[in-house]
């Protein structure tokens, strides 16, 4: 079938806007209409060329909500009509990680998907006759694609599609990190790097976990108001430290000697190890969300790490996208989380360059693409 899609055919270059054909589900997989999807930063990344996994060229996207139009056989758990949120980190429920119950990172299919491939090892997606990649499992800058059922969610039909898109990254990404990779509890000071997208639902977060100092770091003055809304109870801008501020020594003194728990939500290495060392001797744990670009590696003095402070990371919240994905979109239905002030702007497909223009310039937080 034909398909309107977002294609990325070189690093460093724009969307090209193209009809594209899309090949119907095989054994195992599933059509989805997808009718809104949010532009992450993750996708910006992998567009400039810094992600060691960029394939070109690709259909990006991978924060959607959509409707199931046809399964291909062997597909158990859905159906036409229904409403599902593509899972860039899949739930098989069979391998050895999720058997596991230690990690989200199911492996069932992280190999393939890396190389841009369907579990089969070929692309559902053809332009004149040659493949384009598919991107994180997912190519949601399409108005349709084809998913393995394993990386799909089913959620309540009555979810806006273009409000729950955003829990197909961002939102899960943010608030999982606070309660299932750290589990932050009441009480406890967290300081958090980057007001994004994803820093924005670290603090949403912190502040449903009942934490009680909320530090926000961002060199974006603009974001400050609206990290206070999510629950942000103090904000440092670094600029305002003077060239030589000691951002880690004034984020301790701040927090009373070390954060509980910080988190580094921009992808930038010295920002990561101002994280780690600003969280509290003994127990303060850093949570590294950020995804840095090739070739790019962390470092602090293993005295850090002698000294308590523990260094983990968190991949899509350590959701697990079947079980948790639907619990959270009913979250979004019970007024119990915010999305709507998170989204800032609204695009046709048409105009999607111009979300990824408006992230680089700090204007916007979650822009939805709605086809
Ligand atoms: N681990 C995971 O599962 C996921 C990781 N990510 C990654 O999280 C990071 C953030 O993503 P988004 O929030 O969508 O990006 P964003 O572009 O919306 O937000 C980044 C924020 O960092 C701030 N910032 C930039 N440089 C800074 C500095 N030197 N000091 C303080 N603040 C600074 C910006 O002003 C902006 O507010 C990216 O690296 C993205 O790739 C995104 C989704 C999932
Ligand atoms: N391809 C990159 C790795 C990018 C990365 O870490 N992705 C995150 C999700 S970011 C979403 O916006 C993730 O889930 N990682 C786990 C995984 O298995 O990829 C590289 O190679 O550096
Ligand atoms: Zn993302
Ligand atoms: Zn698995």
């Amino acid at each position: 079938m034909d398909v309107r899609a977002a294609v990325a055919f070189e690093a460093g270059k724009p969307l090209e806007i193209e009809t594209v054909q899309l090949e119907g589900p095989r054994e195992g997989e599933v059509l989805v209409e997808i009718k809104a999807t949010g532009l992450c930063h993750t996708d910006k990344y992998t567009l400039s060329g810094a992600d060691p996994e960029g394939l070109f060229p690709a259909i990006l996207g991978h924060e959607g909500a959509g409707v199931v139009v046809e399964v291909g056989s062997g597909v158990r758990h859905l159906k036409p009509g229904d409403h599902v949120i593509p899972l860039y980190t899949p739930e098989c429920r069979e391998c050895k990680s999720c058997l596991s119950r230690k990690t989200n990172l199911c492996t069932a299919i992280r190999a393939t998907q890396g190389k841009g491939v369907m579990p089969d090892g070929t692309s559902r997606f053809s332009f004149r006759g040659k493949p384009i990649h598919h991107y994180m499992g997912c190519s949601t800058f399409a108005n349709y694609t084809v998913l393995p059922e394993i990386a799909l969610a089913k959620i309540r039909p009555d979810a806006p599609f273009d409000k729950v898109f955003y829990i197909g990254c961002g939102v899960t990404t943010g608030i999982g990190a606070v309660l299932f990779t750290a589990k932050v509890e009441a009480g406890a000071s967290v300081v958090v790097f980057g007001l994004g997208g994803i820093g924005l639902n670290v603090i949403q977060g912190a502040k449903m976990v009942g934490a009680d100092k909320i530090i926000g770091v961002d060199i974006n003055p603009a974001r400050e108001a609206i990290a206070r809304k999510f629950g942000m109870t103090d904000f440092v801008n670094p600029n305002d430290l003077g060239p030589n501020g000691d951002i880690v020594g004034h984020l301790v003194e701040l927090t009373g000697g070390g954060a509980d728990y910080s988190f580094e939500c921009v992808g930038n290495p010295t920002l990561m190890r101002q994280a780690l060392e600003c969280a509290h001797r003994g127990w303060g744990v850093s949570t590294i969300i950020g995804v840095a670009g090739a070739g790019q590696e962390i470092s602090t003095r293993p005295f850090q790490l002698v000294t308590g402070r523990r260094w983990i990371g968190s991949a899509f919240g350590g959701a697990r996208g079947r079980t948790d994905v639907p619990k959270i979109v009913d979250w979004y239905m019970e007024n119990r989380i915010d999305i709507d002030d998170l989204i800032t702007h609204r695009l046709p497909l048409e105009r999607i360059n111009e979300g990824f223009d408006m992230m680089a310039r700090g204007e916007s937080i979650r822009t939805v693409v709605e086809f």
